[in-house]
């Protein structure tokens, strides 16, 4: 592909500068990448696994020759930055970021940009626990709905470039306003970590007398608190700069755990029953085979002894037949005896097509829902 930018600057190799750095190289969209960090060794990593071509510490050297500039650092950190780097932009760059949150830094750029330079505030809704170069991802933005906060008066040129980057890299522009954005990330994103957090917490409480509490762990508690690993700074700047969104969320959310807190006291079956059923009901419309709004993968699982070679002649069997494994995932195994495995497919058809495969090699499968 022909590069869209001539140098791309990204400060912060972190997860998601990382993992938008080696996109961004992998489909040849700027002529070099550049990272910019606090110490040498981030960068060191950073070059070693493809994420830029180039790192340096000092930032204003940094940014002074790029046409893209992405700020991907925790998000007051980035709006600190910008005010750093806003005297030192040459002109036409363009600055975008990748923060959580969208009032505070595009509130800074409108007063601090200087004339001929752009700012649109960007967030991909992708992500992980994980925090620091060594987690970043090639393919985290693939099918990952990347919002963008365009203001009213900028420049179409640019914004245009900017939505055609984020389309090469497999994910999908959403335009939004700042102040519409954060509330809404406020109840799909920030309320969730909130939440983990209390419930880890909680248990933590319960730990100090009764040791044993977290060996006890399945699946349920693992699933809803997974977020609660994440970076404690990431997510201290999140609820600093989303104070009111996140409170007005939680004032919903303590009302319906009230309501349910009730209803359990007065020993309310139909209420208590109507409330889950309504909670099943919500999350069956997160479309299933989707990260975002597009789709991911069609699933099946097949359950296969525990012997040497079982997933390379899986792998060969759908090979054989021009079937793509998206992706696979060991479920649960017993030892010496069998498991079951998860395998992903890009398309409805390859999913079909996998799973009569299976079923004429007595190999027990079913399309996972
Ligand atoms: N982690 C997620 O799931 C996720 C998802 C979407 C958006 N975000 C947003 O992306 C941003 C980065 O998050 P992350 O998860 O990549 O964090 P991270 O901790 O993995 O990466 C941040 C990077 O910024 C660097 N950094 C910190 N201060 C710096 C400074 N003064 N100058 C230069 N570099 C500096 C750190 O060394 C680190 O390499 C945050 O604003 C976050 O809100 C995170
Ligand atoms: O950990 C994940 O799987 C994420 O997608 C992280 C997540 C989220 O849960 O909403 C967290 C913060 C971001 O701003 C975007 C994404």
């Amino acid at each position: 592909m022909q590069p869209l930018w001539e140098q791309v600057t990204i400060v912060g190799v972190g997860l998601i500068g990382g993992s938008l750095g080696m996109a961004l190289r992998k489909k040849g969209l700027a002529k070099s990448v550049i990272g910019v960090d606090v110490r040498e060794k981030i960068l060191d990593t950073a070059v070693e696994m493809e994420a830029i071509d180039r790192g340096i510490v000092d930032l204003q050297a940094g940014v002074a020759e790029a046409d893209l500039v992405v700020l991907a650092t925790p998000i007051c950190t980035s709006v600190r930055i910008l005010t750093e780097i806003a005297p030192f932009l040459k002109k036409g760059c363009v600055v975008t970021d990748v923060g959580s949150t969208k009032n505070l830094i595009v509130e800074t750029a409108a007063r601090i940009m200087p004339e001929g330079t752009v700012f649109v505030g960007g967030h991909p809704m992708a992500g992980s626990e994980q925090a620091g170069v060594n987690g970043a991802d090639l393919y985290l933005f693939e099918n990952a709905v990347h919002i963008l906060t365009v203001m009213p008066g900028t420049p179409e040129e640019p914004v245009q470039k900017l939505k055609q980057t984020v389309n090469s890299i497999g994910a999908r522009v959403l335009e939004m306003n700042p102040v519409q954005h954060d509330f809404l990330v406020a109840g799909i994103s920030h309320l969730p970590h909130i939440v983990a957090a209390a419930l880890v917490n909680t248990v933590g409480r319960l730990h100090k007398d009764y040791p044993d509490i977290l060996g006890l762990a399945a699946g349920g508690f693992r699933d809803t608190t997974r977020i609660a690993s994440g970076h404690p700074l990431m997510w201290r700047d999140i609820c600093t700069t989303n104070k009111e969104q996140i409170l007005e969320v939680l004032k919903i959310f303590k009302e319906t755990l009230n309501e349910m807190e009730a209803m359990i006291d007065n020993c309310d079956e139909e209420g208590i029953e109507a409330e889950f059923n309504r909670a099943r009901e919500i999350r069956r419309g997160i479309p299933a085979r989707m990260k975002g709004y597009l789709p991911v993968l069609y699933e099946i699982i097949i359950y296969v002894p525990d012997r040497p070679g079982v997933i390379a002649g899986i792998a060969s069997l759908l090979g054989e037949a021009g079937i793509n494994i998206s992706d696979i995932e060991i479920m649960r195994v017993k030892e010496g005896e069998g498991g079951s495995i998860r395998l992903g497919f890009g398309s409805a058809e390859d999913q079909e097509k996998a799973l009569t495969l299976f079923r004429e090699n007595n190999i027990k499968a079913k399309i996972k829902l």
